[in-house]
């Protein structure tokens, strides 16, 4: 195939001469000075060359073509450094050639479109668009017609495009009609727009399959759809944990050339019923205390967040429960092995599935339990970053080793909960903390201690009362806090959560390598300190 696909040949760009090579995986062009000698190469992975056009082709500020019969344009993956976040954006390169004569140009068009073809098998040609005109600033249909629908038009990529007029019309879509044709699903909009697409893909999938979401114990058929993210909501951290930025274009252009990157999923369950998907963030206490706090002033906006995060914090609360996990193999991988789910990671579930399944129902006996007082119990199947605390909550974690990571924060004295809080807005080790415990784990339960076993009996009315402020300026505290699962309250305390492998693909590739962020807190190229890099 390798030599089949190969194209050496001069090629110009205004009046300067190229030596242009189509080889194996990679594309590239080199400047020829007056001397024949090499100047500056740019080398494109054929896998990144978004599109071939005859003719000069423009398709910013609007698409022009100029056809001429020598010339082609090829559309590219351009990478630049974002600036204020710590991943890389991507921008539409474009280069037009012109070729000594019509044969050679016909025959460089004819060559770059079957590699393209050759190196990546998994671009979409037709999807079905999501657009919740109401997420974040309420831009999710400028984003999308401005944004992405003309590079996906250059692409060849047709669409099916639904405004949608009410919540939870994505996921009763995907769960009821027709989904023939379709390589995958695009969801304009935040991490509840997200969710929707997940909860219908991942229904509709089983639903198909005849296995039933309800039994934890059933190991759960992979969606064949893939998800793609354009970023429009006010909370997009699935978008950043899985792309490393988030940008319209960038997410657009990781659709179009076909990036595939398999994502755990938690099932989370009251007694033998599904509650939610979640891949995010399975958080009780300080995080399901904000977020019903959050609630009573959507009016704030996305501001919510802080402060409710302040209030929840000076009410200094912690929860007694029991916790109990299934620990994941420690020579495979641990939360504190400072390592980083880049793209290209290599820590992969084998046959998760099957795996994770038969040790799930088989050996009861490795449950490990724990039972105390809480500031938070959490649980991520994924690194969880974000722009305000860019290594996330669990640094470590992988996209999909068929994992979760399980972070248990006791109950401390205020500044040393605020110690764990701050550190993940920086590069400092959060669970390098007395209180805090983090553990690799496939499933967990969560329950409350009987009364009479915690000697704390309360009263039907401080069951009810839900005091604000209350550790630091009044006595009463409430009996319990709620879960939050991915932004929404889960209507029950008493769960059973399981981690499947590799549920679920989104059009991503994870965080790239030249991303990473360094103990300094900057990117490679502006690293000057001579720090180590967190690997
Ligand atoms: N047309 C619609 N009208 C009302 N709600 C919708 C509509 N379309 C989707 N939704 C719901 O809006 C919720 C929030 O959407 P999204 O995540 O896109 O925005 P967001 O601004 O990031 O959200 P949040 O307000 O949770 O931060 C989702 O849970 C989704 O189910």
């Amino acid at each position: 195939m390798e030599t089949e696909l190969r194209l050496e040949s001069s090629l110009w760009v205004g009046n300067k001469r190229y030596r242009a090579v189509l080889s194996g995986w990679h594309f590239n062009w080199t400047e020829v000075d007056k001397k024949n000698r090499d100047k500056k190469t740019i080398s494109v992975p054929v896998a990144e060359v978004v599109g071939v056009e005859e003719g000069r082709v423009e398709i910013l500020p609007r698409k022009s073509v100029e056809d001429t019969d020598k010339d082609f344009t090829v559309f590219y993956v351009k990478r630049s450094s974002s600036g204020s976040s710590y991943g890389l954006l991507w921008r539409l390169g474009r280069i037009q050639f012109s070729c000594p004569s019509r044969v050679l140009r016909d025959q460089w068009t004819k060559h770059l479109r079957t590699a393209l073809k050759t190196h990546s098998p998994l671009r979409p040609n037709r999807l079905l668009v999501f657009i919740n005109p109401f997420g974040g600033k309420k831009k999710g249909r400028k984003i999308y017609h401005s944004l992405v629908a003309p590079l996906f038009e250059l692409a060849g990529i047709s669409s099916h495009v639904i405004v949608t007029e009410r919540a939870n019309q994505a996921r009763d879509h995907l769960l009821k009609k027709d989904l023939k044709g379709f390589d995958g699903v695009v969801c304009v909009g935040g991490d509840g727009m997200f969710s929707e697409i997940l909860h219908g893909l991942i229904g509709r999938t089983q639903q198909e399959a005849g296995l039933s979401e309800n039994d934890p114990t059933v190991a759960l058929q992979p969606c064949p759809l893939h998800i793609g993210i354009i970023p429009a909501g006010s909370t997009d951290c699935v978008c950043y944990a899985t792309v490393g930025v988030i940008d319209p274009v960038t997410s657009a252009l990781h659709i179009i050339i076909g990036d595939s990157q398999p994502l755990d999923v938690c099932s989370v369950h009251q007694a033998s019923a599904l509650m939610r998907y979640s891949v995010s963030l399975l958080g009780y206490g300080f995080y399901g205390d904000v977020l019903a706090e959050s609630e009573k002033h959507r009016w704030m906006g996305p501001l919510r967040y802080d402060y409710s995060g302040t209030m929840v914090y000076l009410s200094n609360r912690s929860y007694a429960g029991i916790v109990q996990y299934l620990p994941a193999d420690p020579l495979l991988s641990s939360p504190r092995d400072r390592t980083r789910c880049l793209s290209g990671c290599s820590v992969l579930g084998v046959s998760l599935n099957v795996a994770s399944c038969l040790s799930f129902c088989a050996f009861p006996g490795e449950w490990v339990s724990v039972e105390g007082r809480f500031r938070c119990v959490s649980l991520t199947c994924m690194s969880s970053s974000c722009p305000k605390s860019p290594l996330g909550l669990s640094p470590s974690a992988h996209l999909a080793d068929g994992t979760g990571d399980l972070i248990l924060v006791w109950d401390t004295h205020p500044l040393g909960f605020l110690k764990f809080l701050y550190r993940h807005t920086s590069t400092q080790d959060q669970f390098d903390l007395p209180f805090v415990e983090v553990h690799r784990v496939k499933a967990v339960r969560f329950s409350l201690p009987s009364e009479r076993d915690t000697g704390q009996e309360m009263t039907n009315e401080q069951k009810m009362a839900t005091p604000f402020l209350c550790g630091l300026c009044c006595s009463k505290v409430p009996a319990k806090s709620v879960w939050n699962c991915d932004g929404e309250i889960l209507s029950s305390t008493e769960i059973l959560c399981r981690i499947h492998g590799q549920l679920v693909r989104l059009y991503a590739r994870g965080i790239e390598e030249g991303a990473a962020v360094h103990n300094c807190g900057k990117e490679n190229d502006k690293c000057q300190m001579g720090c180590t890099l967190i690997k």
